[in-house]
């Protein structure tokens, strides 16, 4: 079976820059995988070759075995990556629900090519949506009088009516307490399973990738040093050298930052 996502030597050259170097990885069905590296590592770049923003300069994107590295980022889409981004995108003056229906519209659209009526024929679903995040209570009030974490978990909501086969995640957690973080993650962690997906997630915190990764990729200097479980990565020599070389902690437990 192929893999959900295969990266193969995929490298980026800005001029004479190598920004990412020849870097391959998989991520199965099913999976957490997490992309660390101290900053200018080369997890943005990457990111977005695989969302199309970017093109690789060299090596292939597979997604289930179809080739996108070509792909424009609507195709990507269309074929089911989503993508959540370190700042909340939401409509403030929209309602939850409102921000999840427009979001299944556009999957519609993508669908059917042609307009269908809006409202009623989402709201059901809309509201589904939100009751697998927790969040039905809340459908009727405006975002802007929401939570930083409900807006994340909504976020999460718009980006999961695409039904995603893989989401890619840019920081989840960043700016939120302990306890928010913890929660959005244990919530991504479930719909992954529940959905029979799969989630790519940068991120600084060690603590959020130490408790919910089921891998972990490493990249330093465009490079893929190491590969493996979070205890695995933790205890390479090499993922060490790079986070003490930095002079920042590398701390599985506390109030950690890796770069
Ligand atoms: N468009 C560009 N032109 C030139 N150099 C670039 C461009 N985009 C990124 N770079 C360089 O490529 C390297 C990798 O950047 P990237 O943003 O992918 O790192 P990162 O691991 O995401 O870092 P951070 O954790 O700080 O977000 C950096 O040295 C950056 O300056």
């Amino acid at each position: 079976m192929n893999p959900m996502l295969k990266v193969e030597g995929i490298s980026k050259t800005y001029g004479a820059f190598v920004a990412v170097q020849d870097v391959s990885f998989e991520v199965n069905t099913g999976e957490l995988v997490a992309i660390i590296g101290p900053n200018g590592a080369g997890k943005s770049t990457c990111f977005n070759m695989l969302s199309g923003q970017h093109h690789p300069s060299a090596g292939r994107v597979w997604l289930e075995g179809r080739d996108i590295t070509r792909a424009k980022p609507r195709e990507i889409w269309r074929m089911g990556v989503g993508r959540t981004f370190q700042i909340a995108a939401t409509y403030h003056s929209m309602t939850v629900v409102e921000n999840v229906e427009m979001a299944l519209l556009s999957r519609e659209r993508r669908l059917y090519h042609m307009w269908k009526p809006a409202s009623a024929f989402c709201r059901d679903e809309a509201l589904s949506l939100l009751d697998s995040i927790g969040m039905a209570g809340q459908a009727h009030r405006p975002c802007s009088e929401l939570a930083y974490g409900d807006i994340k978990r909504l976020e999460l909501a718009i980006a999961l009516a695409n039904r995603p086969r893989l989401l890619l995640m840019d920081e989840p957690a960043a700016g939120m307490g302990p306890r928010e973080r913890n929660e959005l993650m244990a919530l991504t962690k479930r719909l992954v399973t529940e959905r029979d997906m799969a989630v790519l997630f940068t991120e600084h915190s060690m603590d959020v990738v130490f408790a919910y990764a089921d891998r972990t990729v490493v990249l330093a200097r465009g490079k893929l040093i190491a590969e493996g479980t979070p205890p695995q990565v933790r205890a390479n020599p090499r993922v060490q050298e790079v986070y003490f070389g930095s002079g920042k902690s590398f701390e599985a437990q506390g109030e950690e930052v890796l770069a």
